[in-house]
């Protein structure tokens, strides 16, 4: 049978990227999928802004929410000082056996738990089973109707306390307007929004940037 996405985003990582060298991992998927195929990375010019806001933040604990192919828990685990780690959550055993590879691939394993399971069950242990106390950055990129409540079960389970930074993908394309109603009027929260473009197209897309003040 045909090939899947995540198998042909995978064999041009391993074709066209270094072993060990995250860069040119990040430079194949995105050469893929603006000259091949599109895919859902975040990608280059979003990835930009996933840069600069990891760069500021300098977190020691990362949660991402969907990792899909790996490629923005490659953009962010390339940017982490030893002791650092990005846990991320893919529920798609075939997309976290290709994130794993991509990952590998990168030389980032070190710095990163791939979790396979879906956010509403892992949260809850979190604390208990990766001994995290909170995350310093919360990266939201999995189904765009589930970013509400699982930033509230994150709340739930102590996981977000005060300076945790929330950095949400696609708030306007495909949209999470009841996640971004949330964060710009909760007075818990300070929301930015970071304009920029849909992945490898020149549709209007952004990121949303939210620092919870504490209660
Ligand atoms: C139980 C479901 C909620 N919990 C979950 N826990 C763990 N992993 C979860 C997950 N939900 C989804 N996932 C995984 O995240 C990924 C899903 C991402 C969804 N993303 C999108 O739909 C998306 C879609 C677009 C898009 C934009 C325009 C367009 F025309 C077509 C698509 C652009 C993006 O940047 C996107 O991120 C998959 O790997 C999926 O298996
Ligand atoms: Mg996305």
């Amino acid at each position: 049978t045909r090939t899947s996405r995540p198998q042909r985003i995978l064999k041009a990582v391993q074709t066209k990227a270094t072993v060990g060298d995250p860069q040119s991992v990040i430079t194949a998927i995105d050469h893929f999928c603006r000259h091949r195929e599109w895919a859902m990375n975040v990608g280059d010019e979003k990835g930009s802004i996933l840069d600069s806001v990891v760069n500021e933040v300098s977190p020691v604990t990362v949660l991402e929410l969907g990792t899909y192919c790996g490629y923005s828990t490659v953009r962010i685990a390339r940017l982490l000082p030893p002791g650092a780690c990005v846990i991320t959550l893919e529920f798609n055993p075939d997309y976290a056996a290709i994130a794993r590879q991509v990952i590998k691939w990168s030389g980032l394993e070190d710095k990163v738990q791939l979790v396979e399971g879906a956010s509403g069950d892992w949260i809850p242990w979190m604390k208990e089973h990766f001994g995290v106390q909170a995350f310093d950055l919360v990266f939201l990129d999995h189904w765009k109707e589930r970013y509400l409540p699982d930033t509230k079960l994150l709340e739930e389970c102590g996981l977000i306390q005060k300076g945790t930074v929330l950095l949400a993908d696609n708030v306007i394309c495909p949209g999470t307007p009841d996640y971004l109603e949330y964060v710009r009027n909760s007075p818990h929260y300070n929301s930015q929004y970071y304009r920029s473009h849909l992945e490898y197209t020149k549709a209007e897309d952004g990121l949303e940037k939210s620092v919870f003040l504490g209660y």
